[in-house]
């Protein structure tokens, strides 16, 4: 497993904190962070691969200070955004994927092997040729996760993934990340989606409210948002 450290962490966009002092060790296997709209949750999240540098403090990805290491950071931690629309760059499904590997240097050969193996696993060869921009919501989604573990990253952060997602197809993106080998967090209104998870972190304007197992961190946050 990786370990995310966050070192007394503040940020603001200028007027009240939006995070608020935050020291954490995540270490977990998965990890979810939940929180009332604006409570900084998305903030937290993009500071993990450097979207986001905090004002003080520090955070630091096995090691490696994302402030300072970003490029090397950024090859550990893949990203998925809520809005798959704005992760797909290339016009068609296969394209999309391969894109991610261009800088791994890897031999055309491999790099294609990876790239059909991806799509294979998830459900998508029979798309690889379709325009990705006309794929359903629940099908970019898989694509956008695709194309963030075909460079097999050590930690998968994810920002509210299922949010635009039918019952369907978030059961179906929640089974995807329920397989991962790698470190996961995932932010999340949706709190059946971290049953399961190894911890999950409450935040409140900008703070860390609860920090505990499922069940007792959920009981905290719903009784919290009342
Ligand atoms: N780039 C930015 N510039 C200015 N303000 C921002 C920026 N990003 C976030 N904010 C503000 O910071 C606050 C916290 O945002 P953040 O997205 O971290 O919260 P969140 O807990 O993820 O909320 P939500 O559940 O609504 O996604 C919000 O008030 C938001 O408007």
């Amino acid at each position: 497993m990786s370990r995310i450290e966050f070192d007394r962490v503040s940020h603001d966009f200028g007027a009240e904190p939006i995070v608020d002092g935050v020291s954490l060790s995540l270490t977990e296997h998965r990890v979810g962070i939940v929180g009332a709209n604006g409570s900084g949750k998305s903030t937290l999240a993009r500071m993990i691969n450097g979207l986001v540098t905090p004002k003080s403090g520090r955070v630091e990805v096995d090691g490696l200070d994302v402030a300072r290491r970003g490029r090397e950071v950024r090859r550990r931690v893949g990203f998925v955004f809520t809005n798959a629309d704005n992760q797909i760059v290339m016009p068609t499904v296969r394209e999309d994927v391969a894109f991610t590997l261009r800088r791994h240097k890897l031999p055309a050969e491999d790099a294609a092997a990876r790239v059909e193996a991806t799509l294979e696993r998830f459900g998508l060869t029979a798309l690889a040729d379709r325009p990705a921009h006309r794929l359903s919501g629940g099908q970019k989604q898989l694509l956008a996760l695709a194309s963030v573990l075909v460079a097999d990253p050590a930690l998968v952060v994810a920002d509210e993934p299922t949010t635009l997602l039918d019952a369907r197809n978030a059961r179906l993106v929640a089974e995807h990340f329920a397989a991962l080998e790698q470190q996961l967090v995932v932010v999340s209104h949706q709190l059946e989606l971290l049953d399961d998870f190894d911890r999950v972190i409450v935040m409140e304007s900008g703070r860390v409210v609860a920090d505990d197992e499922p069940l007792p961190a959920l009981a905290a946050y719903r009784a919290l948002i009342g």
